[in-house]
């Protein structure tokens, strides 16, 4: 796992709008054979999406060949309402930039076949070739997507309960009325993220900083259903200093020293490469780290 940190959340937002925009187009996406993303809602990745709209209005990348995958949605509330996750994802990202509307995915919260439709998900994201790249985010309690504390780590997309917590953190989006708050979610699995080739997460504020020192400094653990990462060999963690709060020192340290290194090979490969010592896709090879 590798951790990035930056001053604040605008600074966590254009790294991963970079690092995603690099993978991408790196990947160079095609009509047979495009990128499949994993996107996220919630306050944390709105940084990134702007930053990502800018990259598509710079021409800096497209999104015609790749197809999202969002995390969760919530159960019963309209499609139409103004926090479900479909309008949130159209609001904030979808309409800025060129992805047609006909490779976007997002669970059916209102499905009359709640069960059938978690499974549909599984077999769609399955059908595609898997997702490449995740991107997810946290809540205070350490879930990713709705995986609340306790959830399987085997777990896959189905029907959760929302946890307490979630529901009051939430209340924020709906006129702080915790009633109006819907009680279940449909969302992927902890497993589900953990299939996708890459995973990278966003975690910023000092709200977040306790499930971020559970996840990184303790062991695998379901009631901090991040920590799963763990078992990942491709993660990424971009934290700004606000959620590193109850960090060892030495871990912030430690991660820093790594960042360092890597962006030390970096420049030594550019180098190489660009005096033809090195080919150009041996360069990247070795350069894309994995942990
Ligand atoms: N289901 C979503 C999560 O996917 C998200 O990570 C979390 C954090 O939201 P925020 O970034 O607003 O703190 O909110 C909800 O619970």
């Amino acid at each position: 796992m590798r951790l990035i940190i930056r001053d604040d959340p605008r600074a966590v937002g254009d790294y991963i709008a970079n690092y995603i925009c690099k993978r991408i187009n790196d990947y160079k996406p095609t009509q047979e054979r495009p990128f499949v993303l994993g996107l996220p809602t919630g306050s944390s990745p709105i940084p990134t999406y702007k930053a990502l709209i800018k990259l598509v209005k710079d021409g800096k990348i497209t999104f015609k060949n790749v197809i999202t995958f969002n995390m969760d949605e919530y159960v019963g509330l309209p499609k139409d309402h103004s926090e479900s996750y479909h309008t949130f994802m159209f609001r904030e990202f979808f309409s800025h930039i060129d992805i047609p509307p006909s490779q976007v995915n997002i669970l059916n919260g209102n499905a009359e076949d709640l069960i059938g439709e978690c499974n549909a998900y599984e077999a769609k994201i399955k059908a595609v070739g898997g997702i490449e790249l995740f991107l997810g985010g946290i809540g205070s309690d350490g879930h990713i997507a709705f995986n609340e504390p306790g959830s399987s780590l085997a777990s896959r997309t189905r029907i959760k309960t929302l946890a307490y917590d979630t529901i009051l953190a939430n209340a924020r989006f709906f006129d702080n009325d915790i009633s109006q708050v819907p009680r279940m979610a449909l969302t992927v699995g902890v497993a589900t993220v953990l299939d996708s080739r890459e995973v990278v997460v966003v975690v910023t504020g000092q709200n977040k900083a306790l499930a971020l020192s559970k996840a990184i400094e303790e062991g695998v653990n379901h009631l901090w259903t991040l920590s799963a990462l763990q078992l990942h060999p491709w993660a990424l963690i971009v934290v700004d200093e606000d959620a590193t709060a109850e960090l060892h020192v030495k871990t912030v340290k430690y991660f820093r020293s790594i960042e360092m290194v890597q962006e030390e090979v970096e420049r030594t490969q550019a180098e190489l490469k660009a005096r033809g010592v090195l080919e150009a896709g041996a360069a990247e090879q070795q350069v894309g780290s994995m942990e």
